[in-house]
């Protein structure tokens, strides 16, 4: 039987830990968070632990799908309705760049799935406000919906997570293949058609199948005159729910979810109505949560087809996993129900390969499993400012580059709280993971990066039972 829906646990005590830094007359709890406080530097959160976690939890829209789907607004005439809108700091940052343009949004938060009005037929710049555009990396995507439909646009170098090199070269090269003719000056890319004339189908091979450039560049040949094939690009859900927006607004997309894509070229989109996909990576992390707590809860909507590689992994870790119906799954990893989780190992890769946006997650969970495992991190570069904080909760990890040797426990739990610094989304997420299951409290400073791309995630770790816990300075409160 399928934990039942709603069997919610939710737990707001307060441990005597906790509210010895409750005691620190800087700092306050506080249940609800403002835009800015989310994104406040010194916004940080508390854990205690260990925890066991048990009951149900829901998933949110997935961020980088609404990212997309957002710039792509801007290729339709009329009114786009977007459903399912994680209520993130990212999706907020992205309507924030896009009213900067002049588009007209209408959020409505009461909905319970995060519901955006989207009209972008009074856009009357074609530069976002750069602040915006460097906080986050989706926002310069805007580049291909606006070089299409208004013939030119001037956006500055993304922000985004700091995991290493992220260039725009393939951006750049693709729309020259499209016709575009294209700069960067003074930190920004200025890009127009020539004598005004719109962009033209082409052919262009990506050298490395890049989410970004592959949604920039189907969003720009949608509305360029002629076919255009596009080789070596990416696969990923993302990509495809793209495709799948694009197409209900009147595109012609051939071979979402393959290596190539063919695109015919059409005067004008029009908007539609969509609900933005489940978050894969939010739904992975809760899975990995269950398997760290060793406890047992259950998680919908998953498409299971997004999560192969990781619910491969965890089934040979040790952990029972159940598909209850077609997009809700229990996972245990409690004592009653499962031996002690083994190691494995994991390498990232482009989809369908091991998403890079769980490697870290999955390396909280490897410091607690029986074994050595090796992690690899073959997609960014610098994707392993975790190890370094793991390591002071008393996680064994040797690095050597971008792959690291994890030593599993000798016996008990090997992790006990501390102070960690959070710098980035995911790699904040895994020491929260960590948190959970690490003896005492854990205090993590940086938490802003995490809401980037987690909505509630307090409220949903309370919701099964955690001691967890934020905290915003006084001053502003
Ligand atoms: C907002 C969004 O959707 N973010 C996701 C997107 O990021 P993003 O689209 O930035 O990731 P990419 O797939 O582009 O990056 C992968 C690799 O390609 C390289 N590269 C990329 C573009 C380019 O012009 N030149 C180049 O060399 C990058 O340096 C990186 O090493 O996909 C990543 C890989 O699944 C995820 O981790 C991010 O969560
Ligand atoms: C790397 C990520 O996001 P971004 O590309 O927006 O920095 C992420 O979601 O893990």
């Amino acid at each position: 039987m399928a934990t039942p829906l709603s069997s919610f646990n939710f737990n707001p005590s307060t441990s005597t830990n906790t509210k010895t830094l409750l005691q620190n007359p800087h700092y306050t709890y506080t249940h609800f968070l403002s835009n800015s406080q989310t994104q406040n530097p010194d916004l940080k959160l508390t854990i205690t632990g260990p925890s066991r976690l048990c009951g149900h939890v829901p998933i949110s829209g997935s961020k980088n799908s609404a990212l997309a789907i957002l710039a792509a607004t801007l290729c339709c005439s009329g009114t786009c309705k977007l459903n399912n809108v994680p209520n993130v700091s990212d999706t907020r940052d992205m309507a924030s760049i896009l009213t900067s343009l002049g588009a007209q949004i209408h959020v409505s938060l009461s909905q319970s799935d995060g519901q955006y009005l989207v009209n972008t037929d009074g856009v009357h710049s074609v530069e976002p406000c750069s602040d915006a555009i460097r906080k986050i990396r989706g926002g310069f995507f805007v580049i291909g919906p606006l070089l299409a439909r208004f013939g030119e646009a001037t956006v500055a170098l993304p922000g985004g997570c700091d995991i290493g090199a992220r260039p725009v070269d393939l951006f750049i090269r693709g729309l020259r293949a499209l016709g575009a003719i294209v700069y960067v000056r003074n930190g920004k890319v200025q890009a127009c058609t020539e004598n005004g004339r719109g962009l033209v189908g082409g052919r262009f091979q990506l050298d490395y199948p890049s989410v970004g450039a592959t949604e920039t560049l189907m969003m720009a040949a949608c509305m360029a005159d002629g076919v255009t094939v596009l080789s070596n690009v990416a696969q990923e859900p993302e990509v495809v729910d793209l495709a799948c927006f694009l197409t209900e607004c009147g595109a012609c997309i051939e071979g979402a979810g393959s290596d190539q894509l063919i695109i015919k070229g059409k005067c004008q989109l029009h908007g539609v109505e969509c609900t933005i996909s489940p978050d894969r990576i939010e739904a992975g992390t809760f899975m990995l949560a269950a398997a760290i707590t060793r406890s047992c809860i259950s998680v919908s909507r998953v498409i299971p087809s997004h999560l192969t590689c990781l619910i491969d992994k965890l089934l040979t870790s040790g952990c029972k996993i159940r598909q209850c119906n077609h997009d809700t799954f229990e996972i245990s990893a409690a004592s009653t129900d499962v031996k002690d989780l083994r190691g494995f190992d994991i390498k990232t890769g482009p989809f369908p390969g091991f998403p890079t946006d769980l490697q870290p997650q999955t390396m909280s969970l490897l410091t607690t499993c029986i074994g050595s495992s090796i992690v690899e991190e073959c997609v960014f570069d610098k994707r392993m400012g975790h190890v370094k904080e793991l390591r002071k909760l008393g996680a064994r990890i040797q690095l050597c580059g971008s792959t690291a040797l994890v030593f599993g426990k000798d016996k008990g739990s090997p992790l006990r709280g501390s102070q960690l610094v959070a710098t980035d989304l995911r790699g904040g997420m895994a020491l929260v993971l960590a948190g959970l299951a690490a003896e005492g409290t854990t205090e993590i400073s940086g938490a802003a990066h995490i809401y980037r791309g987690y909505e509630n995630l307090e409220m949903k770790f309370q919701f099964l039972g955690a001691d967890i816990k934020r905290l915003i300075p006084l001053a502003c409160t």
